[in-house]
Formats: structure tokens, sequence, C-alpha cells
């Protein structure tokens, strides 16, 4: 894999959401130039907020515009929970960022099938579908091509519901995949798998706060985080730099020779 993954520290998260704001446009930008769509993944946790800090804000001119009506979204990860769950990743998306949106110019957004919370293979299955739908269009392909992933970063280095040392790190056919025993509750999630992660054009991590500080050290600095198996690292390799981290320098404070300027 070409290159390493870009570290990009932010002294605060408001700088942080605006830069994310560029690159996410630019990503925007490149997927509707490839085929018409900007499709895009995203996962739970703190990241929503983060993403309407960035994607909510009045746009300062020029190439400056969040075009919602070509957006697709998807989610990384989901909890099998109701969509009216507090605990649902769409519930919390919705929350911060979807209802906010104008509603002249509104995403296309893909949620589970809350028929199926029952059982997660089948849950899993059905969201597969969905995938399948999107990106295959007939056409028989291996793996889906994400515009963008937009991910977080757990302080034990997992990330969608893809958990150090878990076997569902070896799954390499499902593209998405249930887990019944997730160590963050609640235990019962889908995700998308490995392949499919690295397969994206990019890939974001937005991780904040001093909580982060001892797993981005260990991911950037130290030899132990492939040992461990740690799904971000394992992200991080597959990618390269088709990776981009977001973090502020809290978050940062313990790496000292991975960072770089981030421009556009
Ligand atoms: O549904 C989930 O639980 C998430 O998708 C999970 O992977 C999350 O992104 C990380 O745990 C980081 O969460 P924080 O940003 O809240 O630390």
């Amino acid at each position: 894999m070409g290159g390493q993954a870009n570290l990009y520290s932010f002294p605060d998260v408001s700088t942080l959401a605006r830069k994310l704001r560029a690159y996410v446009i630019s990503c925007q930008e490149a997927g509707i130039t490839r085929h018409g769509v900007f499709k895009v993944g995203v996962s739970g946790g703190s990241l929503p907020k983060t993403l309407a800090q960035a994607l909510l804000a009045p746009p300062s001119g020029g190439n400056d515009t969040v075009r919602w009506d070509k957006w697709e979204i998807f989610f990384a990860d989901e909890r099998a929970v109701p969509l009216d769950d507090p605990d649902s990743n769409y519930f919390q998306l919705k929350a911060e960022l979807l209802d906010k949106i104008p509603s002249d110019s509104k995403p296309t957004v893909h949620t589970i099938d809350p028929q199926h919370l029952d059982n997660t293979e089948t849950l899993a299955g059905q969201y597969n579908e969905v995938l399948v739908k999107s990106f295959a269009k007939g056409d028989s392909v291996k793996l889906p091509i994400f515009d963008l992933l937009l991910l977080g970063c757990g302080p034990d280095g997992h990330t969608c519901s893809l958990f150090p040392g878990h076997h569902l790190l070896n799954e390499a056919e499902a593209w998405v995949a249930p887990i019944e025993d997730s160590p963050k509750p609640p235990p019962r999630r889908i995700t998308l798998t490995l392949p499919v992660i690295t397969h994206a054009v990019r890939v974001a991590f937005v991780a904040t706060g001093r909580d982060k500080k001892d797993i981005i050290t260990k991911i950037f600095e130290t030899g132990e985080r492939l040992q461990e198996r740690l799904p971000c690292a394992l992200v991080n390799d597959g990618t390269g730099e088709r990776c981009s981290w977001f973090v502020d320098d809290a978050a940062a404070e313990g790496v000292s020779c991975a960072k770089r300027e981030f421009s556009l």
C-alpha cells in the first residue's frame, strides 16, 4: 500500500471542523465527477456532532458548498436497535445533522431495516443487499467503493464495530457482518468489514480529546499496534495515504513524528 496515513492535528475542534469540511467537500466533488453522486459511510459515537459542526456552517464562498442532494449516506456500522432509539447511529446522525439540513436539499439516507432487529444475521444480510443494489447495479463487483468513509476511533483502537483481536477482522467475503458481542454497548450490531473499509477511495478518522491520546500514540508510534491487531492500525495499513486522521492537539499530544500540515 502506497505511503502512510496522514495525521492532521489542530489546536481545537472548531479549527478541525473547518478543515474537515474542506476535506469532505473535496471528496464530494471527486465523487460527483466520478459518478454523479457522493457515496459516504458514517459511524457513530461523537462523529455526528463534529460532522454537524463542520457541515452545517455557512459556506465561506468559492467551492465551499455541501451539495446535500448529491449525497448518499450509508452507515459504516449500526446498532441493532429501533431507529428512534437514542442508541441508534441513525438517530444520532438525524438529531445532530440530518434534521438541520434545509428541506430543499436533502441527502438520500440508507438505514437498516428495523423489521430484522431480532436477528443480526438477517439485519446484516439486508444491509448487504442495500449496498449491492447501490454499488453493484446488476454487475458483479467484488467490493463496494465508497467515495469516503468517516470513522471514529475507540480508546481500545476499534473502529466501526470491529474490535481488537475479534474474529470478525478475518471476514473476507461479506461486505456487512453481524456482531453479537460488541465490548462497547449495545452488544448487538452490524458493521462494514475490513476489506470494504480499506477499499474506499478515502477514509477519514475523526478523534478528539485527551482520552484518545494513548491509543493514537500507540497507533502512530509503537510496534504494539499490529501485534494487538488494532482495527484502526489495520485500516491505516490497508489504505496508506488514502487515509487521513483529523485530531485535536490533545489527542495527538503523544505523537512526535508523523504529523503533517493540512493543505488543500
Ligand atoms: O457505533 C459505534 O459505537 C461507533 O461507530 C464506534 O466505532 C465509534 O465511532 C467509536 O467508538 C468512537 O466513538 P467516540 O467518537 O464517541 O469516542
